[in-house]
């Protein structure tokens, strides 16, 4: 028998915990989010009310729930802190079922368009704005188009498959013929990229359920299935069409740290002379992403695209 008491419900059917907040919606290439400004933090969020609010049926439907807070108000926040005081806000993501995820970085674009026009932060194209996260620090550069977003150093995460180009990991989901291998890349969050031949079998894939992975990562995986164009180098911009089931959510129209282990599996096969700056198509929209040196002595990858808010309401 459950020990659990049921959550209490306002006359909306929402959990009573979400009502009054307000929130913003927004989305990146597709990629949609209900935002909220907690900037003392005080709104302690379970998993129950977040899947709540991010129904698309019954709430107000998301890929994931972003809140806005004060970095001092977290542990993380505060840690974020040590390493830039600057990084004064802290993105608390998490995905449409209430889990929780290190990273997000269509989010993140779109969180620093939240606090700009919520009026919480000034910043004019060529400004950047450090942000703590799960993942550590991440600095968001406002562009004539959008934001560029240091995401940070990639990792391998079974680098030992990498180092010996053995494709150990094996990935199956509907509609493949055959299972592929896979290559595992953390981006503070971990992926598993699949490389197919044809956007026609990309086409074909099926992704309402999650692919299975094996091994999977120890906290699970987002999967990105991508194509390689033909040519794969156009004008010194290498070419990928993408799709991805998220972790914690399922197919989602755009994943941007997905985009950045895709560019980081698909340089990696593709050996000596690939470029450092790609361009992924995803059903949802088009993302930048390139290959920097960072201040750090590390290799960063950025990720540029477009932050759209398109609503403002209150949960009753
Ligand atoms: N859509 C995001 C990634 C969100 C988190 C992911 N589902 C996970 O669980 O790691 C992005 O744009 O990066």
């Amino acid at each position: 028998m459950s020990t659990t008491s049921p959550t209490a419900l306002s006359a909306s059917g929402l959990p009573s915990g979400v009502a009054g907040l307000s929130f913003a919606k927004g989305h990146g290439t597709g990629n949609d989010f209900v935002l909220v400004a907690d900037p003392d933090g005080l709104r302690d969020l379970s998993a129950a009310d977040v899947a709540a609010v991010c129904d698309r049926h019954s709430g107000i439907g998301a890929d994931g729930f972003i809140r806005a807070v004060r970095s001092e108000h977290l542990p993380e926040g505060q840690a974020v802190l040590q390493s830039n005081p600057d990084a004064l806000w802290f993105m608390d993501y998490r995905n449409g079922d209430g889990s929780i995820s290190e990273m997000c970085g269509n989010g993140v674009r779109v969180f620093v368009h939240f606090l700009l026009e919520e009026g919480l932060v000034q910043l004019a194209p060529g400004d950047v704005l450090p942000i703590g996260t799960r993942a550590g620090l991440k600095t968001v550069t406002r562009t004539e188009t959008g934001y560029a977003v240091d995401m940070g150093p990639w990792e391998f995460i079974f680098p030992d498959h990498a180092a010996a180009k053995a494709m150990d990991t094996v990935v199956n989901a509907g509609g493949l013929e055959v299972p592929r291998p896979g290559l595992s890349v953390s981006m503070g969050n971990p992926h598993t990229v699949v490389a197919l031949a044809e956007l026609s079998e990309l086409a074909a894939t099926e992704l309402i359920k999650a692919p299975s992975v094996e091994p999977a990562p120890v906290n699970g995986t987002n999967v990105e299935f991508v194509v390689p164009a033909e040519p794969l180098v156009l004008d010194g911009v290498g070419q990928l069409t993408m799709r991805v089931h998220e972790r914690g959510v399922g197919e989602t129209r755009s994943c941007g740290t997905g985009a950045c282990a895709a560019a980081v599996a698909t340089r990696f096969w593709a050996g000596a002379g690939a470029p450092n700056a790609w361009h992924v198509r995803v059903p949802g929209g088009e993302l930048g992403v390139r290959f920097l040196a960072g201040p750090d002595g590390r290799e960063h990858v950025e990720l540029s695209g477009p932050a759209v808010l398109v609503a403002r309401g209150t949960l009753l």
